[in-house]
């Protein structure tokens, strides 16, 4: 099953963002511009396309663990979150966090990957006092290394 979503093209040019194989929950997406970082540099990378999102749905835009495990390329936002309500172009918050080599991306590369997935809205009910719990308020590496 999948979920269709309205995509627009902002760039004719460059394909749509798609999945590399059957069962993959990450659709790519390519750069819209050539960019350089220099190591410990980041940049907002566009992709050339926008989406409307049905209601009850968010995008995620992903790393590529290639390009983390090759070039130590991740995203600074890790995931950027796509809101249903938003019809710009998806963008693409790049950083390079090697210490010695730059990287360079051309137009047309593969650079992030967009999941599509169900989202919940909350309604935040204020109490006074939490229930109680097994953790409790422990966390930060309380369970050890
Ligand atoms: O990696 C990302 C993250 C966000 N966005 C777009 C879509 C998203 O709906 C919008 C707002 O993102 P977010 O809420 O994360 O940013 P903000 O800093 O809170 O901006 P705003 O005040 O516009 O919500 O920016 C991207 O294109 N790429
Ligand atoms: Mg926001």
């Amino acid at each position: 099953m999948s979920v269709e979503i309205l995509i627009h093209r902002l760039d004719p040019d460059l394909p749509l963002p798609s999945y590399a194989h059957p069962g993959d929950a990450g659709a790519d997406l390519f750069a819209a511009e050539d960019v350089e970082l220099l190591p410990g540099e980041r940049a907002v990378v566009r992709t050339g396309v926008a989406i409307a999102l049905p209601d009850g749905y968010a995008a995620f835009v992903h790393p590529r663990s290639g390009l983390a495990a090759r070039h130590g390329v991740t995203l600074v936002n890790a995931p950027g979150t796509i809101d249903a309500g938003y019809r710009g172009e998806i963008k693409v918050t790049m950083i390079n966090t090697d210490a010695k080599d730059p990287v360079r991306f051309r137009r047309g590369d593969r650079i992030a990957q967009l999941v599509v997935q169900r989202v919940e809205r909350a309604a935040f009910y204020e109490v006074d006092r939490l229930p109680g719990s097994v953790r409790g308020t422990n966390g930060f590496g309380s369970t050890g290394s």
